[in-house]
């Protein structure tokens, strides 16, 4: 129930979008489908220390536990990454790796690399390592499928030869890998998927009658591609986006996560 005493805190939310969310709330299943970095939790300088705000936390936390609705996360962070950092209940969907990675009612993660697959990411990390070597804080993330070169810490300089050199020493090497830029980072991956064919791939999953995404990075632009007339996206921050709404970033989507709790709860009485 809200305070009428006190303005809610989600008052603050662009009007057009509370009203969307009023009508995605009524639909009959909801997926809410999440990215994780820049989204629910803050940007910070060591990916492991990334944590969702206590807001964000407790509106995803009651969402899951709502009838008729499935919450999942859409990152692309190695599935392991992302349960270490996100902490929720096994119920949560997972999706890792911009989608390579799936983690959907089962503690087993369905990833199966090919030989030639794990053959072609251990050339990759010798490629990369190499690129890294005289490079200050710019380093690698191994994941199942490839690595993310992080310059969050670097020089200008030093991040623009990173991705220069990262890019030309691999298309050398290899013709068909997925290269996917983001936030001072360039990921490297084996096997090609986005978080478009994610969106795709649980709303067939849960069966969802409408989808809520929300996400920050470029590489959610193909989530927010693969929404329908019915959906809504919520971009996080700044950047050209296909999303029809927007908010500043992390703590007003937790704002409009505890907002589509309370409407979908029924809580929620017209001011
Ligand atoms: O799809 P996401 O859930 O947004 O994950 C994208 C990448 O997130 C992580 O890196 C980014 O966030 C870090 C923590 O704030 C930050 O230090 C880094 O500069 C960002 O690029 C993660 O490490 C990557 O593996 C994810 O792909």
């Amino acid at each position: 129930m809200v305070d009428v005493d006190s303005p809610p805190a989600f008052s603050s939310l662009p009007e057009p979008l509370i009203g969307a969310m009023r009508e995605l709330a009524r639909t009959k299943r909801l997926l809410v489908a999440l990215d994780f970095d820049g989204t629910l939790a803050p940007e910070v300088d060591e990916p492991e220390q990334a944590r969702a705000t206590p807001e964000a936390r407790k509106a995803v936390l009651r969402l899951l536990e709502m009838p008729n609705t499935r919450v999942a996360l859409v990152s692309g962070r190695a599935i392991g990454s992302l349960e270490q950092v996100a902490d929720l209940p096994d119920h949560a969907l997972l999706i890792g790796s911009h989608g390579i990675e799936l983690r959907l009612d089962t503690p087993d993660v369905r990833l199966n690399l090919s030989s030639d697959e794990l053959e072609r990411r251990g050339e990759l990390n010798r490629v990369l390592t190499d690129v890294v070597e005289d490079l200050d804080e710019v380093w690698i993330e191994s994941k199942p499928a490839g690595f993310a070169l992080h310059t969050r810490l670097a020089t200008a300089e030093d991040s623009r030869i990173a991705h220069l050199v990262a890019r030309r020493e691999t298309s050398a090497e290899f013709d068909d890998l997925t290269v996917r830029e983001g936030k001072n980072v360039l990921e490297f991956s084996v096997r090609s998927t986005t978080k478009g064919e994610a969106i795709e791939h649980l709303r067939e999953y849960t069966g969802a009658t409408a989808v809520f995404f929300a996400g920050d990075d470029v590489t959610d632009e193909d989530a927010f591609a693969a929404l329908e007339p019915d959906d809504l996206g919520l971009k996080s921050g700044e950047g050209a986006t296909l999303a029809n709404y927007r908010v500043p970033g992390p703590k007003d989507v937790a704002r409009a996560l505890a907002l589509l709790a309370d409407l979908r709860e029924g809580d929620v009485h017209e001011q």
